[in-house]
């Protein structure tokens, strides 16, 4: 059993954390401690709700209402505002009568925003448009931002594969990538976090443990991903009619998705050279989960107990990633709605090769809970608030 301890200052208190970890699992204590000075209190707003105001940019988007969903329970953030663009004026349960219960602004336009009562923002809006949104918003705000506009470091590249230049390179030169598990110290000191896309981080979570510690070869890497259809967001498009979606599966994207630069550049910082790779996504007739198939090339002498073993090591403390035991195969409805990634390493028929399977919930861990705990940590409080819930099954 081991034990850290965090403070942070929430409506004018202190309020200290002790977060006891039993094996694989966390217990959280808190308890408030002792009356902070008003301008530590700043730090987490001010106002009637004593809580850290958040603001949903793209609040009737499919991530947008998913960050509703875990603010639910949440005890530290209260949504203060919440943007859309079509359905801006509309009240929250008018778009998504699952919501009706909640106490929650109605959607406003970004231009009608007022920033003035907001501490931080998820920015869950197309890629694009972002940037230019997130340039006009208060630097005092902390940003996690769920499109890919500011993923990629080489700016050149962002303009090769998304078709429009950048336009927030100085922004695009502060924001850290949100691999929580991977970046976990940049991230605490950021103001801005470019969350990773749902199959880089299905990807890039197995796959970047074991290439620092140099046991996969970094040629050769084959990921065929699925990816349910809220992937697509919630704007109407002919591909996504159920007529087209359903009882049938299609790959998109062959060799030209625009996560491939995002997985290259992941998996080049780990080997510290380029790594090319193929990379097929696969559109299925689900509404939500993700799967990555990855075959990999083991290093000489090294075999698929050794990438079990050193999977296993990696993520023993991490409480959203899981390395299955025995032969278990993960499973897209183990992790339906929560924040877990589930993945096991398998022995390939062919010598020297090995199967690795992931899977996530691509709205929540694969978008809006990475987000949610990239926020958390940014704020100096436990990683998990929000996020402990269990899958949905069936
Ligand atoms: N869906 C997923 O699984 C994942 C998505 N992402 C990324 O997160 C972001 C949001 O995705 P998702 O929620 O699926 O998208 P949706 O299409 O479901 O929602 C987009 C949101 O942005 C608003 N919006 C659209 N255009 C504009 C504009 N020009 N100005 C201001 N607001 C606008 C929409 O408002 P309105 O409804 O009124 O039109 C809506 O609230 C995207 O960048 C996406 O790529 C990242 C990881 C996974
Ligand atoms: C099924 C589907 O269409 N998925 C989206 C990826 C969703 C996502 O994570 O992408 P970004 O955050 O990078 O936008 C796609 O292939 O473009």
């Amino acid at each position: 059993m081991s034990s850290l301890a965090a403070n942070h200052f929430n409506g004018g208190c202190l309020w200290k954390y002790q977060v006891s970890k039993v094996g694989k699992f966390r217990i959280r204590a808190t308890w408030m401690a002792s009356s902070s000075t008003p301008a530590q209190s700043m730090e987490f707003g001010e106002g009637k709700t004593n809580k850290l105001r958040i603001g949903v940019l793209g609040a009737s988007g499919y991530t947008g209402s998913e960050i509703i969903r875990l603010l639910r329970n949440h005890p530290h953030f209260q949504i203060t505002l919440m943007t859309a663009d079509r359905k801006a004026g509309q009240s929250i349960e008018s778009v998504f009568p699952h919501l009706v219960t909640q106490d929650l602004p109605n959607l406003v336009a970004v231009k009608d925003a007022d920033f003035s009562a907001v501490d931080a923002v998820f920015c869950c809006l197309p890629h694009g448009t972002t940037q230019e949104i997130i340039k006009s918003l208060p630097t005092n705000l902390k940003i996690v931002d769920l499109s890919a506009d500011f993923r990629l470091q080489d700016i050149a590249e962002y303009e090769e594969w998304y078709g429009q230049p950048h336009k927030a390179t100085a922004l695009q030169k502060e924001a850290v990538y949100g691999l929580t598990e991977i970046s976990r110290k940049e991230i605490q000191s950021a103001r801005l976090v470019a969350n990773p896309g749902c199959y880089p981080t299905s990807v890039q979570l197995p796959l970047i443990p074991l290439i620092k510690s140099n046991l996969i070869e970094v040629r050769n890497i084959i990921i065929d991903s699925k990816s349910g259809v809220s992937g697509a967001g919630r704007g109407a498009k002919e591909a996504n009619l159920y007529t087209e979606i359903a009882e049938g599966i299609h790959s998109y994207g062959i060799t030209r998705h625009r996560h491939v630069p995002e997985i290259e550049q992941g998996l080049s910082e780990a080997a510290n050279s380029k790594v090319t790779v193929s990379f097929t996504p696969h559109l299925m007739p689900m509404s939500r989960g993700m799967q990555s198939t990855i075959y990999v090339e083991m290093a000489p002498g090294v075999t698929t107990q050794d990438l079990k073993d050193h999977l296993g090591n990696y993520y023993e403390h991490e409480e959203f990633v899981v390395l299955l035991k025995n032969k278990e195969v993960p499973h897209t409805r183990h992790v339906r709605g929560s924040n877990y990634c589930l993945m096991n390493v398998f022995p390939d028929r062919i010598p020297g090769r090995a199967i690795i399977i992931s899977v996530i919930d691509n709205l929540v861990k694969g978008a809006s809970g990475q987000a949610l705990q990239n926020l958390n940590l940014m704020m100096g409080i436990p990683e998990n608030l929000g996020l402990s819930c269990l899958p949905l099954f069936p």
